[in-house]
């Protein structure tokens, strides 16, 4: 009888533009199939779009992410809509990967204040300086820093210090380039 080979499951958090995509594509590359918590959002958002039309009036996504990006306590109706499934889903996927022997990356914003980090093994916190954080959201999203500064308000409760559990976290600086990037998060794995 043979023996099925360990599965490791490693989360990626950080705040907005620190490049937790990127960390994401990184350990794709090396065979770990990514569970994206910002696409599973979007899609319970189509999921419970009754639900979401109701609270809002709008189930489209750059007018409710101006909505709630703005006002701390739409955010927490929106999130109390779309969480439990989310969290749930997540839940799955990780089983899956467990009982199939596979490695899996949880790319989550929002890993601590959900409490996925308790699926996990490692942790990847992803940091980047402002300035840098704010020429990538400029260059990507086309934000202004007024709108930057918005999506920073909604991030405080993200670190990894709010969370008295005990998980590996290791910290992973990307203010460089890519390659330095990729480099680090190889010798943490
Ligand atoms: C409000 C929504 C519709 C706005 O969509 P939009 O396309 O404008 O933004 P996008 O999803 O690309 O997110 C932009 C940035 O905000 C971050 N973010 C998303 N949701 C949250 C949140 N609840 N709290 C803090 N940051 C968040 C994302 O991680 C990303 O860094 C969408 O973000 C959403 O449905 N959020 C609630 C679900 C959720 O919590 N998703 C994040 C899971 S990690
Ligand atoms: N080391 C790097 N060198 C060059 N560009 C980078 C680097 N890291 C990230 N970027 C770019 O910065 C932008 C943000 O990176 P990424 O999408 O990985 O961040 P994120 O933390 O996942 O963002 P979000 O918070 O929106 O989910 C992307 O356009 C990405 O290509």
């Amino acid at each position: 009888m043979g023996c099925r080979p360990l599965s490791r499951i490693v989360g990626v958090a950080g705040l907005y533009c620190a490049g937790k995509s990127l960390a994401a594509e990184i350990l794709r590359s090396r065979g770990y199939e990514e569970i994206d918590v910002d696409s599973l959002g979007h899609y319970a958002r189509e999921r419970m779009a009754r639900e979401v039309e109701e609270a809002f009036g709008t189930t489209d996504r750059r007018e409710l992410g101006r909505i709630v990006f703005s006002d701390a306590e739409q955010l927490r109706r929106l999130e109390a809509i779309v969480h439990p499934w989310m969290i749930d889903e997540v839940g799955r996927r990780v089983d899956s990967l467990r009982r199939e022997g596979k490695d899996g990356v949880i790319n989550a914003a929002l890993l601590f204040p959900m409490g996925l980090h308790s699926f996990c093994d490692k942790v990847l916190w992803i940091t980047a300086s402002l300035p840098v954080r704010f020429l990538r959201a400029r260059r990507r999203d086309s934000l202004t820093p007024c709108g930057f500064i918005r999506r920073l308000r909604s991030q405080r409760k993200l670190y990894p210090q709010k969370v008295g559990e005990n998980v590996d976290i290791s910290r992973v600086a990307n203010n460089g380039n890519r390659r330095r990037f990729e480099r680090r998060i190889l010798d943490l794995l």
